[in-house]
Formats: C-alpha cells, structure tokens, sequence
C-alpha cells in the first residue's frame, strides 16, 4: 500500500510558476507530494533559469552577502566550500522560500499529524517567528561549491531543537558539461531494515525536495519513522555550485 493519500493532502498549489521560464504552469504538488511520501526526495521542474543560476553562482565570491563560510575539509565534512547567506537574502533566495513553503508546510504538516507533532505555521513568516522564539536566528540558505574531488558526508541540516521537515536544493550548473560526477546520494534508514541508497541527477535548475530528518511510513502500528541521510558522491571533473534552501533558522 502507498503510503500517500491524496485526500489528506488537499490544495497543494503554488499561486502561480515558480521561475519556472522553461516549465510555466503550477508545480504539480499532488506528485510531489506522492514522490516525497514513497521516496522521501522529489525532483521538480527547472525553477531556476540558466541566467538565475549564473547570477547566483557568481554571488558566490561576493563575500558581503554571506555571515559564514565553511570549508568542509576542516571539520570531515567532505570536500569543498559553503557560504551562508545573511540576512536579508537575496531577493531570488528569499522569495524560493516564502513561495516554496506554503504548499512543502502542507505535506509537514500532514507528516507532523501522523507522527503525533505539533503543526508548522502555514507561511514561512510564522516559522521563521517560531524559530526565532526557539532561540534560532541566524538565516540558513546557503550556496555550495565543490571542486575536482569535492564531495558531501552523508548529512542531515538540523540546526536546533525546531526543524522543519523539507528541504530544496537547487542544481545551479550542467551536469556532464560543467562538471562530471557529483551526484545526489541519499540513504534511507527504515526500522529494523537495512538501509536503502537513493541516487538523483538533476539538471540545471531543477531542484530536489527531501526530507530533512525523517518521515512517516505506513508500518504494521500505523506509522514509523524513516530516517533520510544527503551527500554527495565525489565531483570527478569541473566545478558543481548547489544553492540549499533550508526554512528553519539556525541556533
Ligand atoms: O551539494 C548538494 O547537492 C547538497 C547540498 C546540501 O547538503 C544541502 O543543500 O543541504
Ligand atoms: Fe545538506
């Protein structure tokens, strides 16, 4: 049995296209949303226009607009740089997660329903209050870069006690052209399971939803916890620039 029942996931629309120049129309959330119950990661239409990615790769050596800079090798986090964004984000950045979250609160929260946890604010002004109440206040969208050799450990963006359960992240180059290798890893961890390996190529633009730490799954009791760990395998050519949308702010 699907763990995914439309009926309980009603009105799951964006007001209009995301950036989305090469697919216009409304992301299909009533997919998405099947995608992330089954697999715990969904892929979307490119919500980014080549020009868009540029302009935010490029952002990466604007030192001004990030609060911090972590070079992954220093604390065995893998190989390569990541910047955090400050507030206020860039427009592009900020305006990806007020419009993202709405229709992602609505599946967290039918996740939170069945896992026995208190909802999300339906906007993400209200989750970004809430953080701020849990002592978390430090903006968390971030732009990746990784060089040959570059790679991501195995992760979850948890950043303090509240933690919302999605995620996006945004392919800012051409897989194959810009850079070879670099793929999206994700493993899964069900209860009393081996753990399941997932792996997804997105093409510039397109961004890959997932779970943050873990999401319900139909078990024999009603529902269990399925654990999901991200990284990604080694670049083997080129430079790959992600940009990371994380709605919960950090402590
Ligand atoms: O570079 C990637 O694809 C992974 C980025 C990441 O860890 C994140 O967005 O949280
Ligand atoms: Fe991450």
């Amino acid at each position: 049995m699907s763990a995914y029942e439309p009926s309980q996931l009603p009105g799951l629309e964006l007001p209009g296209p995301v950036f989305a120049p090469a697919a216009p129309g409304t992301l299909d959330w009533t997919r998405l949303a099947a995608e992330l119950n089954t697999e715990g990661v969904a892929v979307t239409p490119p919500l980014l226009s080549p020009e868009q990615c540029a302009e935010l790769r490029e952002l990466f050596d604007h030192p001004t607009a990030f609060r911090s800079t972590v070079t992954m090798a220093r604390h065995r986090f893998g190989e390569g740089l990541y910047r955090y964004f400050a507030y206020p984000l860039p427009e592009l950045v900020q305006d990806l997660r007020e419009r993202l979250y709405p229709p992602l609160a609505l599946i967290a929260n039918e996740w939170a329903r069945r896992l026995g946890q208190p909802a999300f604010a339906p906007d993400h002004e209200g989750l970004v209050e809430a953080c701020a109440a849990a002592g978390q206040l430090r903006p968390t969208p971030l732009l990746l870069r990784y060089g040959r050799g570059g790679y991501n450990c195995l992760h979850q963006d948890v950043y303090g006690d509240l933690t919302f359960p999605l995620q996006v992240a945004i392919m800012l180059d051409r897989p194959d052209e810009d850079f070879t290798g670099g793929e999206s890893v994700f493993v899964e961890q069900r209860p009393r399971a081996q753990s399941r390996p997932l792996v997804r190529r997105p093409t510039q633009g397109q961004g890959l939803i997932f779970t943050v730490d873990h999401r319900p799954v139909r078990s024999v009791r009603g529902w269990s916890r399925v654990t999901l760990r991200h990284g990604v395998s080694a670049v083997l050519s080129g430079e790959r620039h992600v940009l990371g949308v994380i709605f919960h702010d950090a402590r």
